[in-house]
């Protein structure tokens, strides 16, 4: 075993399992309320590390932690996994017809340091009325994705374009994590 995935997330414990190591998984929750005034940037590099991190002294482990988080950055607001339908038919009405930025943080944490890469994905989904999002709700897929979607999902059929990594949508860009466990796990 390589490292620890402090994740619940099991789009995260899929997407690593493409990459050459072995890991298990911790629990890796923490607060995850936004300071006032912080941005959408600083934020989701906190919550990735603070997760990283929470695993790593929690557990008092021998082996590096990984954390990660994905908020959605639109209007200079964060937005995060929606409460309720109403929730997340505030978000989606914002995302709807537009461009919105889907923000991905990896850190890693051991003994001697913490790294944190983030990437920027842009988004662009097609109008969607408000039945299709009371529909999409009733799925169930919604109510634990940030930005109330999932790209890999039903919600796919809602996004017209991306530019950047889809990896790191769906949860963990794959690139950036491999570089980050060579970095730390190379011999
Ligand atoms: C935008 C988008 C997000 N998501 C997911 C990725 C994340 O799991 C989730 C955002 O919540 P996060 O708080 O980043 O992660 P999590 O609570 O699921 O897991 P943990 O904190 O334990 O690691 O939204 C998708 O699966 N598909 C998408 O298209």
């Amino acid at each position: 075993m390589d490292f620890y995935l402090a994740s619940t997330s099991p789009r995260r414990q899929e997407l690593l399992r493409y990459l050459d190591y072995q890991f298990a998984v911790i629990d890796g929750q923490i607060d995850e309320t936004a300071e006032v005034g912080e941005s959408a940037c600083d934020y989701v590099q906190r919550m990735a590390k603070a997760k990283a991190q929470r695993g790593y002294t929690h557990a008092a482990l021998a082996k590096p932690v990984l954390g990660a988080d994905t908020t959605i950055s639109v209007d200079g607001q964060i937005i995060g996994k929606p409460l309720n339908l109403a929730d997340s038919q505030l978000i989606l009405r914002q995302l709807s017809g537009r461009t919105h930025q889907v923000l991905t943080a990896v850190a890693m944490v051991n003994a001697y340091q913490c790294q944190c890469v983030l990437v920027s994905t842009d988004v662009q989904m097609r109008m969607i009325s408000d039945d299709e999002i009371i529909r999409y709700w009733e799925t169930g897929e919604p109510c634990d994705k940030a930005g109330s979607y999932a790209i890999q999902g039903i919600g796919g059929k809602f996004i017209t374009a991306i530019h950047g990594s889809y990896s790191a949508v769906v949860g963990l860009p794959l690139v950036e994590s491999e570089r980050l466990l060579n970095l730390f796990l190379s011999v």
